[in-house]
C-alpha cells in the first residue's frame, strides 16, 4: 500500500497547493475528471465560473441593439454563431485544463496524480478506481477539495427526458429556438441572461415569488421586476412532471392559477448543488457531517480527523470560488507551520451575480438586519441620478448601503445596475479595513463623473447621527 505525506482530493481549488515550498514531500492528488469531458481543474475552470463568464460577455456584447435603440443608435444583429462562440470559449479553457493535468502528471516529479473515483475505506485510507484496478493509499495528511455536483430534483418523468445543469448546457451542439430554465438561483439567473440575449426564448420556473430571493429585498424585487419583462417567468410554480412530446419537452406546472404546462426543445436544471462528501465516503473516513451534509471544518479548515483538512465547496456555506481561494491559502499555510495556523476570515463575503443587470453584494440585507436586532441607517442611490447614469440612460440600477449610525461603518452593500461587482469592490475594502462611511466619501476623490460617484453619492446620504 503507497504511503504519502499529503493527499489532496480535487484538483480544483486544491491543485493549487503545491508549490515550492512543498518539493519535498511525497504529494498525491486525486482527480476522477469533471463534466462531459472528465475535465482536470475542477469547477470554475470547466463547468463553472470562468466558462459562464465568456458566454455573460458574448451575451452583453449581443445584446447592444436593445441598448443602442435607447440611445438613439440602431444596431442590428445579424445572427449568433453559437459553434463559433462555444468553440472559441472552450478552445481556450480545455487547453489549459489539459495543459494542468500534464503538468501534475508528468512535470512535478514528487507529485502522483491518480485518475479515478476516491473513497475513504477507513480512517485516513483512501481507494481510488483508477483505468488500471483500483488502488488502497494512506497519508500523514489529507486535504479534501473534492467540491459538489448539480441536483437533480426528484421529478416524475424526468429520467425519461434530456436534463441539462450547467455541466453539459455551455456545450449544446447548437442553439435551441426555446429553453426551459428550472431555478431562479445564481445559475438560473445567469444562463436565462446568456441564452436570452443569444436569441434563445426562455421560460424560467421558480417555486418562490422571487427571482434571486436570497439577495437583499428590493434588489430581488427590482431583479425580478426586470426578469420579468426579459424573460417568460412563471414565478410560485412545482414542477409536477415532465414528459417527451415529438422534438420538445414539456413540464407540468402546478401554480396559482392551477395546472398548467411550458415546452421548450432544451431544458437546463438549476436548482442548487450538493457536497461530493457522500462520493468520498466522508463518513467512513471518520470525517464529522454538518446539517447541509458538507464536511464540518474549524476556523483554520480542520475536519474532525488529526491531519485532515476540507476547503471550497465541500466545506464551506459559501460556493463561491474566491471563497474556496482564500480557504485554499488558509490550508497551504495550516499544512506547513502546524505549529501556527491561521484561520478563514468570512466576515465579509461578496459575491455578484453576472446576470442582466448585474448584481453585487456584500455583508447584511436589511432583512437580515432586522432579524438580528442590528441597529442600521439606510441609503439608497439611483443610477439615474448620477451623471454617468445619465450617459447610459439607465432608470432601474441603484446602490443600497447599509451602516451603524454611531461608528458610520458599513455593514451591507447591495448594487443592481451596470458593472455592479467592479464597483461594489471599494466598499469591500472599506468593510475589511474599517473604514467608515464618512472618511470614505470625504477623506478621497472620487473620479467625475465615474461611475463609483454612485457610491460616493449613497455614502453621503448615509443619515449617520
Ligand atoms: C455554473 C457555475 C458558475 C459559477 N460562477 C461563479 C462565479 O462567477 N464566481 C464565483 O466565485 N463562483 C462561481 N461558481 C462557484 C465556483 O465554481 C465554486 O465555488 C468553486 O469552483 C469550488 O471549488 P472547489 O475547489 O471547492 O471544488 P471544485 O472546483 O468543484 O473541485 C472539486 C474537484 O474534485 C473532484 N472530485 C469530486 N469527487 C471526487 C472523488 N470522489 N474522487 C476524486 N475526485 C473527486 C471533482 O471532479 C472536481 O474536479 C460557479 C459555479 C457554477 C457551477
Ligand atoms: N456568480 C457566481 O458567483 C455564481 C454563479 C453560479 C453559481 N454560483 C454558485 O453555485 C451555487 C449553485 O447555483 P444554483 O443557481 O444552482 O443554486 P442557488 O442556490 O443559487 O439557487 C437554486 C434555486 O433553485 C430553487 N430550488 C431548489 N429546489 C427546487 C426545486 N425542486 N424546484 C424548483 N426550484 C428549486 C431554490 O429555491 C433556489 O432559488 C450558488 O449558490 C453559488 O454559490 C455562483
Amino acid at each position: 500500500m503507497r504511503h504519502f505525506d499529503l493527499v489532496i482530493i480535487g484538483s480544483g481549488s486544491g491543485n493549487s497547493i503545491l508549490d515550492d515550498r512543498f518539493a519535498d514531500w511525497n504529494v498525491a492528488v486525486v482527480e476522477k475528471g469533471i463534466g462531459p469531458n472528465d475535465a482536470y481543474g475542477g469547477t470554475c475552470l470547466n463547468v463553472g465560473c470562468i466558462p459562464t463568464k465568456m458566454f455573460v460577455h458574448t451575451a452583453d456584447v449581443a445584446g447592444a441593439p436593445e441598448a443602442g435603440a435607447g440611445l438613439g443608435v440602431d444596431l442590428e444583429r445579424r445572427g449568433v454563431r453559437w459553434p463559433e462562440v462555444r468553440d472559441r470559449i472552450f478552445g481556450r479553457i480545455d487547453p489549459i485544463s489539459e495543459g494542468g493535468r500534464r503538468y501534475r502528471a508528468e512535470g512535478s516529479p514528487n507529485v502522483t496524480l491518480l485518475t479515478g473515483e476516491a473513497t475513504f475505506t477507513d480512517v485516513k485510507q483512501l481507494t481510488v478506481q483508477t483505468a488500471d484496478g483500483a488502488e488502497t493509499i494512506t497519508a500523514d495528511r489529507f486535504v479534501v477539495a473534492a467540491g459538489g455536483r448539480p441536483v437533480i430534483p426528484e421529478i416524475p418523468g424526468l429520467d425519461q427526458v434530456e436534463v441539462h445543469t450547467s455541466d453539459t448546457v455551455m456545450r449544446l451542439d447548437e442553439l435551441p429556438r426555446r429553453m426551459i430554465i428550472v431555478g431562479t438561483g445564481f445559475i438560473g439567473a445567469e444562463f436565462a441572461h446568456v441564452f436570452s440575449s443569444l436569441g434563445v426564448e426562455v421560460t424560467m420556473i421558480g417555486r418562490s415569488g422571487k427571482v434571486l430571493r436570497v439577495e437583499d429585498a428590493d434588489v430581488a424585487t427590482r431583479f425580478t421586476e426586470i426578469a420579468a419583462r426579459r424573460w417568460d417567468l412563471r414565478l410560485n410554480r412545482k414542477v409536477v412532471s415532465a414528459e417527451k412530446t415529438g422534438d420538445a419537452i414539456r413540464l407540468n406546472l402546478e401554480g396559482p392559477e392551477g395546472a398548467e404546462s411550458v415546452e421548450a426543445e432544451k431544458l437546463l436544471v438549476a436548482v442548487g448543488r450538493t457536497p461530493n462528501a457522500d462520493l468520498i465516503d466522508a463518513a467512513t473516513g471518520g470525517l464529522e457531517l454538518t446539517d447541509e451534509g458538507k464536511i464540518a471544518v474549524d476556523d483554520t479548515q480542520r475536519a474532525s480527523v488529526e491531519g485532515v483538512w476540507a476547503l471550497g465547496d465541500i466545506s464551506s456555506e459559501h460556493e463561491l470560488k474566491h471563497v474556496a481561494n482564500h480557504e485554499t491559502r488558509v490550508v497551504q499555510h495550516n499544512l506547513l507551520h502546524p505549529e501556527a495556523p491561521i484561520s478563514s476570515d468570512h466576515r465579509f463575503v461578496p459575491h455578484a451575480v453576472f446576470s442582466g443587470p448585474q448584481i453585487a453584494a456584500v455583508g447584511l440585507t436589511e432583512q437580515q438586519a432586522q432579524q438580528r436586532g442590528v441597529e442600521y441607517v439606510t441609503s439608497t442611490q439611483d443610477y439615474a441620478g448620477i451623471a454617468y447614469g445619465w450617459a447610459m440612460e439607465d432608470t432601474t440600477g441603484f446602490a443600497k448601503l447599509l451602516a451603524d449610525p454611531n461608528t458610520g461603518l458599513l455593514i451591507g452593500a447591495h448594487v443592481i445596475g451596470p458593472q455592479a461587482p467592479t464597483l461594489l469592490q471599494p466598499i469591500i475594502q472599506a468593510m475589511h479595513f474599517g473604514l467608515d462611511a464618512r472618511s470614505m466619501a470625504r477623506g478621497q476623490y472620487w473620479i467625475h463623473p465615474a461611475m463609483p460617484e454612485l457610491l460616493e453619492n449613497a455614502l453621503l446620504n448615509l443619515p449617520l447621527n
